[in-house]
């Protein structure tokens, strides 16, 4: 699905209101309407509310909340803040719709904030993606003492003063919301971490605002749902043997680290790969075979370490590297070697990506390879160097994928996938469960699996990052947050590629 800027969903809101022959007002009634359906369902009426308004079409939904939720009786009081002079048109339109028996206070200055009471939720309506500048003054004064209070804060479109789609100025007031919810799509902004304090839990509510001007809107930022990944499974031929399903080679486990191994080639397995080949240092030998019988396992003549190459590469339709592998000399060589040598779709994890990060020489093959990249922060950190903020880091991604020609999935909270036309894909699926050690070896094990399939290098990444989230998620029922292992999510991914498989 396509995320819009601000700009763009400016755009939507004229579009559409054009299309339908709507009045502005009405597309603000129908945006207030879902707010409050979701509100209602998440808070009892004996919850007091309190809406916050800033001076357009933001504050303007918040009138129109204020007056719903009044009609589903709320006890609601109204706060605005600022300037009404200079407030927009349908807010103005909506002051005046506002019942007598709902209390209305104005905030022109500190002066005028006022104590909440304990219980009391905040409907944050102050700014959305109208934003231009930084907030300061009043309005900075009001966000800085919510923020402060322990009230349940829900904002309407976006917590107010985060921009919707660059870098907030730091010396920019931010609500730090409980909820946020959006209308029609999600914002750039809910998807980055750096943003994860200020907008909390954040859910969709459809407004109905047009398709075919989001059809029609060209556009580098996407999330993937469901939706955009079930269509690219491909179903099994009747007359299958494995052979048709690829031969993957794995070069993954180090001394102390086989376990590594032993997930990337569960996951590979799991993720449908016809015939898997392990290469490990020799002391994983038993190891792997007992652990994975179904996979075929090369010992290294390196006890410890990898080493070597196998003799007949050619037989392989794709590598996954670098889980476990450790950082030794003579592993490094052998990825040289393996740079330098081999013509088949890489994709290149952990180690393996510290080794290339440490050497130009070894960056320098890189162009030789289809390349798929699955760095988590620190790694992609030491790949490319720092990002001074999350925005920063995908540009400095996009650039990257350009000048190798790769995809790069950077693995974190919504994991991004870039791709070498300058494209970026935020996953949907996944929770903190996942962060712990051998989770992104099996997603290098799916994605390399999928590759063997012969899925392109971006259909395997977008099904492997969402099926591998999916897992995850599917495992959350019976092992919860806190226990989950990478164990638990590749023993999931039968069921997530299931659940994937019955989406129409
Ligand atoms: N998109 C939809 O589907 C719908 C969205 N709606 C809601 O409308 C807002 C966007 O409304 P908009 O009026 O464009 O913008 P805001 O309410 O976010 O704020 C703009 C006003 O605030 C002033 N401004 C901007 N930045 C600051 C600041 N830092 N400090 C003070 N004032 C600021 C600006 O005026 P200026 O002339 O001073 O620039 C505007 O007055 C969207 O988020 C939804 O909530 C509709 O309801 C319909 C559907
Ligand atoms: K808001």
């Amino acid at each position: 699905m396509k995320l819009l800027t601000a700009a763009q969903t400016r755009e939507a809101d004229a579009f559409t209101i054009q299309e339908e022959g709507i009045s502005s007002t009405e597309l603000m009634e129908r945006a207030a309407k879902a707010f409050a359906g979701w509100f209602e369902n998440k808070f009892p009426p004996s919850e007091e509310v309190f809406v916050f308004c800033g001076p357009g079409n933001n504050g303007g939904d918040g009138l129109v909340v204020a007056r719903l939720l009044h009609q589903r009786h709320y006890k609601v009081q109204v706060l605005v803040v600022g300037d009404t002079q200079k407030a927009s048109a349908d807010f103005k339109v909506n002051l005046e719709q506002l019942p007598k028996e709902v209390p209305q206070n104005h905030i022109k200055s500190e002066a005028d904030l006022v104590r909440l009471p304990e219980k009391a939720c905040v409907i944050d309506a102050l700014f959305g993606t109208g934003l231009n500048r930084p907030v300061t003054g009043v309005y900075a004064k009001v966000i800085e003492q919510l923020n402060q209070y322990d009230n349940t804060i829900t904002s309407i479109d976006m917590p107010s003063g985060l921009y919707t789609d660059s870098q907030t100025p730091a010396e920019g007031a931010i609500i730090k919301a409980d909820y946020t919810i959006s209308f029609q799509l999600p914002k750039q902004a809910f998807f980055l971490s750096q943003h994860e304090v200020y907008v909390g839990e954040w859910h969709v509510v459809p407004i109905g605002l047009s398709e075919q001007f989001i059809s029609q809107t060209q556009t580098n930022l996407f999330f993937t749902t469901a939706k955009d990944v079930a269509h690219l499974l491909k179903p099994r031929k009747k007359f299958s043997h494995k052979g048709i399903y690829g031969h993957a080679l794995l070069l993954c486990g180090g001394f102390g680290k086989i376990g590594a191994a032993v997930l990337a080639a569960r996951g590979c397995l799991r993720a449908g790969v016809g015939l898997l080949t392990v290469q490990a240092p020799s002391a994983g030998y038993t190891v792997l075979q007992t652990a994975v019988p179904e996979a075929m396992t090369l010992a290294d003549k390196h006890r410890k370490h990898l080493s070597e190459l196998p003799q007949e590469m050619d037989k392989f339709n794709v590598i996954g590297v670098g889980p476990g592998l450790g950082t030794e000399r003579v592993t490094k060589s052998t990825i040289g070697q393996l740079l330098a040598t081999s013509s088949h779709p890489l994709v290149i994890d952990a180690d393996a990506i510290n080794i290339i990060s440490s050497s130009e020489k070894l960056k320098a093959q890189l162009k030789r390879n289809q390349l798929i990249f699955t760095p988590h922060p620190k790694e992609f950190e030491r790949l490319i160097g720092k990002s001074n903020n999350d925005y920063d880091r995908l540009k400095d991604m996009l650039e990257f994928c350009q000048e190798y020609d790769c995809y790069v999935v950077l693995k974190g909270n919504n994991t991004a996938l870039g791709t070498p036309d300058g494209e970026i894909y935020f996953n949907t699926t996944g929770n903190p469960g996942m962060a712990t050690g051998g989770t992104g070896d099996v997603l290098t094990g799916i994605i390399t699996g999928f590759v063997a399939q012969n899925y392109t290098l971006k259909e395997a990444c977008l099904l492997g990052v969402y099926l591998h989230g999916l897992a995850a998620d599917l495992a959350l029922n019976t092992v919860g947050e806190v226990s989950m292992t990478a164990s638990d999510v590749v023993d999931h991914l039968p069921q997530a590629i299931l659940q994937l498989q019955q989406v129409t």
